[in-house]
């Protein structure tokens, strides 16, 4: 089953902005990316590395978000200074920019080996090249104890430069293999986030995006900006509506009359006992995220 951690909102914040990386205590965010791949120059990397593992080194609030860190790739020579720089302070996350095949999940696991280092941190996959969005269940069901693979993250920047396809509003071009992604994610048991949406200005794109995206089954948005957190929230979180048609599935096979049947009409619509344990879950979900709003609350 995917995580019960929301991860509504996923913001990248680049390892090397001193003053972004400030705000982070004050943000009600469900994951942070601390970036040390593309949103950091090259000349920058050793500096981004020491900025992250100090946030990573830094007390953290029970409730406070995961913290994952987005690594260069191996083959860019930075991934392993990246890894033996960030898994000692261990991180909730590390994830892996530019996946192409279920090896290069492998590769990372070698190295975090070989470095003897042993946390509870998670693999966390992109899927941003030509080759991962072709074939993306070898990668999803690629697991292992070592750095437990725990999430997909859609790369549409990437993937748009890779494919030549124009990323263009409603992203109708994409939507096969956005599903595709999703149900590998799935299979492997996995979560899986949507990719971010580049205009920082446009909140009502953003905002039909994340219910396009919560329509399609993404556990949550990648966001570049503190002004996305609040839209991603709410669009990913059940809706009043959904809770109240939950709770009354779930209250239909409560009762007495209902225990012994597995379907049962209900507002004129087929209701069976698969929706009840999907309201369930939504509900479970919706507690979760009470809960840790509420103490996101109380905390900041
Ligand atoms: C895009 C930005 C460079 C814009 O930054 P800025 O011009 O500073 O914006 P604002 O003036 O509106 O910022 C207001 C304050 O908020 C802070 N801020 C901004 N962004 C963040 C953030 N992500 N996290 C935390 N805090 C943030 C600013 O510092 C301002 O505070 P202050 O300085 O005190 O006034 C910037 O938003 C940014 O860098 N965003 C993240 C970009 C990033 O990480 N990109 C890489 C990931 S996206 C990607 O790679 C997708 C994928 O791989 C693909 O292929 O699709
Ligand atoms: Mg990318």
């Amino acid at each position: 089953m995917p995580s019960s951690r929301p991860r509504r909102s996923v913001l990248y914040v680049p390892g090397v902005n001193e003053r972004a990386l400030a705000k982070l205590p004050g943000l009600a965010v469900d994951v942070v990316i601390l970036d040390l791949e593309d949103s950091v120059a090259p000349h920058m990397k050793a500096e981004a590395r020491d900025r992250v593992a100090a946030v990573l080194g830094a007390p953290r609030r029970d409730n406070g978000p995961e913290l994952v860190v987005r690594i260069n790739a191996l083959a860019e020579g930075e991934g392993a200074a990246d890894l033996a720089a960030v898994l000692p302070a261990a991180p909730d996350g590390v994830l892996l920019p530019k996946v192409a095949v279920p090896d290069d999940l492998a590769a990372v696991r070698a190295v975090a080996l070989a470095q003897g280092v042993e946390t509870g941190t998670t693999l966390w996959a992109m899927i941003e090249t030509a080759r991962s969005v072709a074939d993306p269940l070898p990668i999803a069901l690629a697991q292992d104890g070592v750095l437990p693979l725990a999430a997909l993250v859609l790369g549409l920047n990437d993937l748009s430069l890779a494919l030549g396809t124009r990323l263009a509003p409603g992203r109708a071009a994409f939507l096969p293999l956005m599903m595709g992604v999703l149900a590998a994610a799935r299979a492997g048991g996995l979560d899986v986030i949507d990719a971010v949406h580049n205009d920082i200005g446009d909140l009502d794109g953003l905002a039909a995006e994340c219910a396009f995206a919560a329509d399609c089954g993404f556990d949550g948005k990648s966001l570049i900006h503190p002004a996305q957190i609040e839209i991603a929230n709410r669009a990913f979180a059940p809706s009043d509506a959904a809770i109240a048609a939950a709770e009354a599935i779930v209250d239909l096979f409560d009762r007495p009359e209902n225990r012994d049947r597995g379907v049962v009409a209900h507002d004129g619509r087929m209701v069976e006992r698969l929706h009840a344990e999907a309201a369930g879950r939504l509900l479970a979900r919706a507690r979760t995220i009470a809960r840790r709003a509420g103490e996101t609350a109380r905390d900041m």
